[in-house]
């Protein structure tokens, strides 16, 4: 008898271009949700969008709430659910980096409201995600988060967020491709359920992305639109799969522990994009396809190096070492890499 059976979460509005933060109240009144939205920010996104978010609703008669939070943590969470408890709120809208949209997106699942995301940044693929990342102790879990029901990324405010933030999506992405790599290993030998669409799809966008690099620039506001197209489609994947696995395999592993040694140290996206140059050299060896990932990097302007990220040689070993420790995810870093190893890989890609 066929047993299998699938249920894939998608975006129903993904408005994507100049200007369309004041679409957003359109697009939510499309679908149908009903009560008071609370509006959950971090300081600057709420500087930069959270408050027009709320103006526009305001002035349309809907009483919106709102509530802005520091760090992403379980205890922000909480915070966002007591708040939108005692604010009776009837559906949440994230505006900001990955920080405020997993915070948005994991209360809104506690709290079964609907949710929409409103990136400001372009700096991450949880943008269309079901899924949340949060560290908590020594371990650092993601889990699974109302997926968006509408995405609006305005391309006018992405332009205008530092740079930096735009290279971190784009290494981001860049790192799927190890990602992939990993998720197929962990199948192989670990009989982890793989689906060959995600894999294909996650591939494909790293691959796009890539062959668009001569377009990536600072100063346009075309390179936004090319990378946060690259990222909804990227987070689709890992709808898809109903995982993050498509877009994070070992070279997350080693940013997450990075994020536990040296927090704040640099962005999400650069660790990624740094822990992906080492990882493929792990997969395939001195002579195979890092350098391509590291020039691919280098084209876009993320970095590719310890001493780029503003991270101490040692502090680099040390996560390296420690990153099959954070979840049990099968990777390339099977049950750990010795520190001789370790210094090989980081030595050999010139990371260190
Ligand atoms: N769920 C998922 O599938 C995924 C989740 N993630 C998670 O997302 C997080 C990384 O996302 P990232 O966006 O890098 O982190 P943050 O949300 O911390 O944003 C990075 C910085 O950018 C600032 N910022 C955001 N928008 C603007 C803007 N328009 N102008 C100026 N500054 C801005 C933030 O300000 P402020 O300090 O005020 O917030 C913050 O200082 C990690 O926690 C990661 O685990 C990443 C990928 C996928
Ligand atoms: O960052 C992610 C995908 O880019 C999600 O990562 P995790 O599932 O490892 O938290
Ligand atoms: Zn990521």
């Amino acid at each position: 008898m066929f047993e299998k059976s699938t249920w894939i979460r998608l975006p129903r509005n993904v408005v994507i271009g100049h200007g369309v933060l004041d679409q957003t109240l359109a697009a939510v009144e499309e679908l149908h949700l009903s009560g008071r939205p609370l509006v959950v920010s971090s300081p600057t996104p709420h500087a930069v969008a959270g408050e027009r978010v709320v103006e526009q609703f305001a002035a349309a008669g809907y009483d919106p709430a709102e509530i802005v939070i520091e760090e992403a943590s379980f205890d922000a969470v909480q915070r966002v659910i007591a708040h939108a408890e005692e604010v009776e709120a009837g559906f949440a809208i994230g505006v900001g980096g990955g920080k405020a949209i997993d915070i948005t997106k994991m209360a809104a699942d506690d709290l079964g409201l609907g949710f929409v995301s409103v990136p400001t940044a372009a700096s991450h693929d949880g943008i269309v995600s079901g899924r949340g990342s949060v560290p908590e102790g020594d371990t650092r879990h993601s889990v699974a988060a109302e997926p968006p029901l509408a995405v609006v990324a305005d391309t006018e405010i992405l332009a205008e967020a530092p740079w930096r933030l735009t290279t971190a999506g784009c290494a981001d992405i860049i790192s799927n491709y190890t990602a992939v790599r990993d998720w197929e290993l962990a199948h192989r030998l670990k009989n982890v359920p793989y689906s060959e669409y995600a894999g294909a799809l996650s591939q494909m966008t790293a691959e796009m992305l890539v062959d668009s690099a001569g377009s990536i620039k600072k100063g346009l506001e075309e390179s936004s639109w090319i990378v946060v197209k690259a990222l909804v489609s990227s987070g689709v994947a890992m709808s898809i799969a109903d995982s993050s696995r498509p877009a994070s395999g070992a070279e997350h592993l080693f940013s997450h522990q990075l994020d536990r040694i040296a927090p704040d140290a640099a962005l999400h996206g650069h660790q990624v994009g740094v822990g992906a140059i080492m990882t493929e050299y792990l997969h395939s060896g001195p002579k195979g396809r890092w350098r391509d990932v590291r020039d691919a990097l280098g084209a876009l302007g993320a970095p590719t190096t310890a001493d780029d990220l503003g991270i101490d040689h040692e502090t680099v070993i040390e996560a390296l070492t420690t990153a099959h420790e954070i979840r049990d995810r099968y990777t390339i870093l099977g049950d750990g890499m010795s520190e001789e190893a370790a210094i090989e890989a980081a030595t050999v890609t010139g990371v260190v």
